[in-house]
């Protein structure tokens, strides 16, 4: 899914509070997902690293395509989720 480091990702990250959003993650703790930390010391970083992020996938979304890897078969991608790139 193309959100995974977007904002989707974020449950709580200090500006977005996707809890109010969706109500599957109502159920999740505030603190279940914090990949910058949180509180008066959480990452000054957190704002460049996601926007960073978010312009490499558009970049690579601009020049390829998708689909799951054949090998891919369960709904708990332990090992990651492999992919198969396609040139645009
Ligand atoms: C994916 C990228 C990044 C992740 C996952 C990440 C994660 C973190 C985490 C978990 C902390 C500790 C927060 C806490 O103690 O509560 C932290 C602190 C910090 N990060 Fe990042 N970071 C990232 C990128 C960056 C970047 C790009 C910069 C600078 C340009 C940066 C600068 C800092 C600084 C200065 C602190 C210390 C903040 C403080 O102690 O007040 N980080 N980061």
């Amino acid at each position: 899914m193309i959100h995974i480091y977007g904002e989707k990702m974020f449950i709580f990250s200090g500006q977005i509070d996707l809890r109010k959003e969706s109500p599957r993650l109502l159920k999740t703790p505030i603190n279940a997902y914090l990949p910058f930390g949180m509180g008066p010391r959480n990452c000054v970083g957190s704002n460049f690293a996601t926007i960073e992020v978010k312009l490499a996938f558009s970049m690579i979304l601009q020049r390829y395509a998708f689909t799951l890897s054949p090998s891919y078969f369960t709904t708990h991608p332990q090992h990651g989720v492999q992919i198969v790139l396609h040139a645009l």
